[in-house]
């Protein structure tokens, strides 16, 4: 059902982008009803307005005065700044969604300086297409009633679960994050295949259909991805080679650090610019 709700993005970078053009793609809100604003790029507002129809302005009051549900999106670091931006033409009766990776509802709660309910959400590039692997966590004044509603819009752009705010840096490390690791593999495969003189429109169609059916066979049979790759495995076959080469350089702990120096990264910023960590 279409949400008749004003969404104000404060932010219009490629995270504001994604999450609208999902909401617009999934008819979940339509372009009147979406309000983007940034600090000072008018050139990417009218490409925003130009490419979705949807309703920009520099000017915050106008904007805001309009929002039911404020979702900021711009960077960790410019936080305070966008915040003190907004806050005289904030209220309490509005809903907040913060995308922002290491910045915790209480800390927007006291740059907003009252009790407006504060949703956290790890929402990843997805979005745009519908695939995002979202979480959303509860701030301190927030209602099952406002969880309802973003679960509600986020769920036009990929799928949403609820978690404590506690295990976001965590979730931003692996889901937020993640996409980025993932192309980073899937760019290898391509130069792989460049370096076997194979074509590059074929080998990029085999690629991706060979990730998109690995994910589908984890999910329709729900195995283990051992399991699976033990099937993969023939002794002394081909695939054993190229695992041998991933073993001997310990490719599955240098992931594992990957992810836990991402996660850190994300408490990291909770303290250096909030000083309060979670
Ligand atoms: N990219 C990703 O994959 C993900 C990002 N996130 C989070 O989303 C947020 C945005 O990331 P991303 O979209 O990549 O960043 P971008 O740099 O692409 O966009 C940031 C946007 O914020 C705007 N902005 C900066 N300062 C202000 C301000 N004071 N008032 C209003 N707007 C302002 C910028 O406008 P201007 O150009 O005019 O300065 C720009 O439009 C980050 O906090 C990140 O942690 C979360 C999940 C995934
Ligand atoms: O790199 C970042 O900080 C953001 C948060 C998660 C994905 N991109």
């Amino acid at each position: 059902m279409k949400d008749q709700r004003r969404v104000a993005f404060i932010g219009a970078g490629s995270m504001a982008e994604s999450i609208l053009a999902g909401l617009l793609l999934h008819n979940k809100v339509s372009p009147e009803n979406i309000f983007v604003t940034n600090r000072q790029d008018e050139a990417r507002l009218t490409e925003l307005k130009e490419k979705y129809g949807v309703q920009v302005d520099l000017i915050k009051e106008s904007l805001l005065a309009e929002a039911d549900i404020v979702i900021l999106a711009m960077k960790p670091k410019g936080v305070k700044e966008a915040v003190e931006s907004i806050r005289p033409f904030t209220n309490e009766k509005q809903l907040f969604l913060s995308v922002l990776a290491g910045i915790t509802t209480e800390y927007i709660s006291y740059l907003l300086d009252h009790n407006a309910p504060i949703i956290r959400v790890m929402p990843n590039t997805s979005s745009a297409v519908g695939s995002s692997a979202t979480v959303i966590a509860q701030g301190r004044t927030v209602t099952e009633e406002h969880m309802d509603v973003a679960q509600s819009l986020l769920e036009a752009v990929g799928i949403v679960r609820r978690v404590k705010e506690v295990d976001l840096d965590a979730i931003t490390a692996i889901a937020g994050s993640g996409p980025a690791y993932i192309y980073y593999l899937i760019e290898a495969l391509q130069k792989s295949a460049e370096e076997l003189l194979l074509d590059r429109e074929l080998a990029t169609d085999l690629i991706l259909q060979m990730v998109q059916g690995s994910v589908d066979l984890l999910t329709k049979t729900g195995e283990d991805p051992r399991a699976l790759y033990e099937n993969v495995i023939s002794p002394g076959g081909t695939t054993e080679a190229g695992f041998k080469v991933l073993k001997e350089s310990q490719f599955q702990s240098i992931v594992i650090e990957c992810i836990k120096n991402a996660a850190i990264r994300s408490s990291d910023i909770s303290k250096q610019i909030s000083g309060v960590p979670l």
